[in-house]
């Protein structure tokens, strides 16, 4: 049977002094150990998800639950939570906050109050897993962006979260740290951790995720793996998301030789992926 990490319920949430809501009953169920997408338009929501899956902000109404029970929001419930849930921002400045590479991996452990022995061992296991010994002692403020993606993202691991939710990773990223962190997330993936991420980026979706979700006014409109999902185009078009480049391809009303040729093209995706 499927579990559920992080479940919402009937979620609203609206931020204080704004008149309109930006989550709006939003119900969603993050199911353990998968690779789930988040798409929709910006605006919609999704950060907003992102800050109160971890605790950061509690709703005004609705329920937030981790592994079924409900998010009780005192400070030692939260400290749990946060470390369960961990959440790497889309812009890695917003997480960074020492001065170097291997201080900066270490300040969360710190703040647990680890004995310093562990916290020597798993920082050291996290700049190597992340490729980032040589990096230890380098300022923080030296490192190009996709450099600090990789630090905020090990900022997150070495609390050894169960779910990592990443909002838009790969924005501004070129191609080869892209691929690099892809590398990374699959890493993460295949030693047991469940992933969210939330991207525009819909063929990525369609080669990486196994799960997708799409929210649109802060609502879940749509659910499913990407086939599922993508063969919605319809309501993906009303909600101006579009499809990835493999799927407009397959709409567009080929002959039969060109649609063999693109299926082939899009087992090639799901193979490689
Ligand atoms: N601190 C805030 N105060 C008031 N309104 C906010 C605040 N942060 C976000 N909002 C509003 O909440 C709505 C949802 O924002 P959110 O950042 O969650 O969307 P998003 O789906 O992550 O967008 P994007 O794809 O652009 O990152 C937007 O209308 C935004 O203007």
């Amino acid at each position: 049977m499927q579990e559920y990490l992080l479940e919402f319920e009937q979620v609203y949430y609206t931020y204080p002094g704004s008149q309109q809501s930006t989550l709006n009953g939003l119900s969603i169920k993050i199911p353990a150990g998968k690779k789930c997408a988040l798409i929709g338009q910006n605006g919609c929501g999704k950060t907003t998800l992102f800050l109160l899956a971890n605790g950061l902000y509690k709703p005004n109404s609705g329920i937030v639950s981790w592994c079924g029970k409900p998010l009780i929001y005192n400070r030692q419930d939260l400290s749990k939570i946060r470390q369960k849930v961990g959440l790497v921002f889309q812009d890695p400045e917003q997480q960074i906050v020492a001065s170097t590479v291997e201080e900066d991996i270490s300040y969360g452990l710190c703040n647990l109050g680890l004995p310093t022995a562990e916290i020597k061992y798993r920082v050291e296991q996290v700049l190597i897993e992340f490729g980032l010994t040589k990096l230890a002692d380098k300022p923080v403020h030296h490192l190009s962006l996709g450099q600090k993606k990789r630090v905020s993202i090990a900022d997150v691991m070495v609390l050894k979260p169960q779910l990592l939710i990443l909002d838009e990773p790969t924005a501004y990223l070129d191609v080869k740290h892209t691929r690099n962190l892809m590398k990374t997330l699959k890493q993460i993936h295949q030693d047991g951790n469940t992933l969210l991420m939330a991207t525009h980026d819909l063929d990525l979706v369609y080669r990486w995720a196994d799960w997708v979700f799409v929210m649109d006014k802060g609502q879940l409109m749509l659910e499913g793996t990407p086939e599922d999902v993508f063969c919605q185009q319809t309501l993906l078009e009303e909600l101006e998301l579009g499809v990835p480049l493999i799927y407009e391809m397959l709409f567009d009303g080929l002959s039969p030789e060109e649609e063999i040729i693109i299926e082939r093209v899009r087992q090639r995706i799901l193979k490689d992926s």
